[in-house]
């Protein structure tokens, strides 16, 4: 799987979209407390950016050349991201080094160990439902296997994601997927068309792991079905998205934060096609018709929430750029 020492790339910046689902139906709840899941995720315009950069000469570094490396990781991004270790971006990368058996050290021997320096700039709202933290990983993922030549193809990156969490996969990718199983089992589905959104931002975060818990003691397993909303994603009907946006998940979010089924109300009121909390919340996401609408019903949601931002889909995948 690692490749020859080929590498000449000294920095690579990766922009890479957060996410909204279209359909979210939980169908049970397994052994290991995992849920099943029947979803549909497409990415939207507010981006994060990961770079990842070579100190020292990047033949170097290598994976395939070396026993040990060293990382540092630096952020602009509030306090509630991990800065160290726990941040998802990093566990990404050393999950990459383990598996081209690389260990982190400040010396290999008597030579210096050379330093990959990983850098995210945040935009993405946390812990909102936007799959931010998956983002990154996913994110780091393609930077630096395109740093260190480690020529894993989207399927091995794909295989390495879904150990780091269920929404990474999907990252990899990013565009419009039907997901199933804990949401890695990644199928792209047909989108045409544009979509408009507004995205309404709650600063006071939900923790995915309790809204599953919300779900186990509020919450029904489902069987509803994604047809109405991949019908309308194929002929680039807005207003029957609009109408069958649906998420499983909601009930569970409602129960933890009541005030988040009169903000999705609000947005319906004030015009939308269809508005839904975005996975597990609190993000709640109204589709509009237009970029205009989109604005408009931003305006009459004034105080709603914290803060809102419009925003478009599908918003495609990573995108690299070397340096
Ligand atoms: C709800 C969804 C919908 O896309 O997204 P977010 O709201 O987090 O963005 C996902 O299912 C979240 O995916 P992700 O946030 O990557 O989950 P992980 O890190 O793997 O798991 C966090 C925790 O969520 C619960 N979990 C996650 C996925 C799943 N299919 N069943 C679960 O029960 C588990 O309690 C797990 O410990
Ligand atoms: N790079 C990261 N960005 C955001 N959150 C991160 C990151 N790495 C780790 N986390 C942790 O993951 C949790 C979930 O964040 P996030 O992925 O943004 O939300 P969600 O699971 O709702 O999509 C956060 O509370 C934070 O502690």
């Amino acid at each position: 799987m690692v490749g020859a020492d080929r590498t000449g790339t000294s920095c690579v910046r990766v922009r890479v979209p957060s996410k909204v689902n279209l359909f979210l139906s939980v169908r049970g709840r397994r052994p290991d407390g995992y849920h099943e899941l029947v979803t549909v995720m497409q990415t939207v315009s507010i981006h994060d950016t990961v770079s990842a950069r070579l100190d020292g000469s990047a033949s170097a570094a290598h994976p395939a050349a070396r026993r040990f490396m060293d990382l540092a990781f630096t952020q602009e991004a509030g306090p509630e991201v991990p800065p160290g270790g726990d941040n998802l971006a990093v566990r990404a990368a050393r999950q990459l080094m383990g598996l081209v058996g690389v260990g982190t050290a400040q010396r290999d021997g008597e030579a210096m160990v050379p330093v990959t320096r990983l850098h995210l700039t945040k935009r993405i709202p946390v812990a909102a439902g936007m799959a931010g933290g998956s983002a990154d990983a996913a994110a780091a993922l393609l930077a630096l296997n395109e740093l260190w030549g480690t020529e894993l193809d989207r399927n091995e990156l794909r295989d390495v994601a879904a150990e780091l969490g269920a929404d990474v996969p999907f990252c990899v990718t990013g565009g419009t997927a039907l997901a199933t199983g804990t949401g890695t089992a990644i199928a792209q589905v047909l989108c045409r068309g544009r979509y408009h959104w507004v995205v309404g931002i709650s600063e006071q975060p939900l923790s995915t792991p309790a809204v599953y818990r919300a779900f186990d003691e509020v919450g029904t397993p489902g069987e509803a079905e994604p047809d109405a909303v991949l019908q309308a994603l194929r002929t680039g009907d807005a207003e029957a998205l609009g109408a069958a946006l649906h998420n499983d998940l909601e009930v569970a979010a409602f129960s933890l934060r009541p005030e988040l089924r009169d903000a999705r109300d609000a947005f319906l009121d004030a015009g939308a096609l269809g508005a839904v909390v975005s996975g597990s919340g609190p993000t709640v996401v109204a589709l509009a018709a237009s970029a205009q609408h989109a604005v408009e019903v931003r305006e009459r949601m004034q105080g709603v929430f914290d803060r809102s931002e419009v925003a478009l889909s599908p918003a495609g995948g990573p995108e690299l750029a070397l340096g």
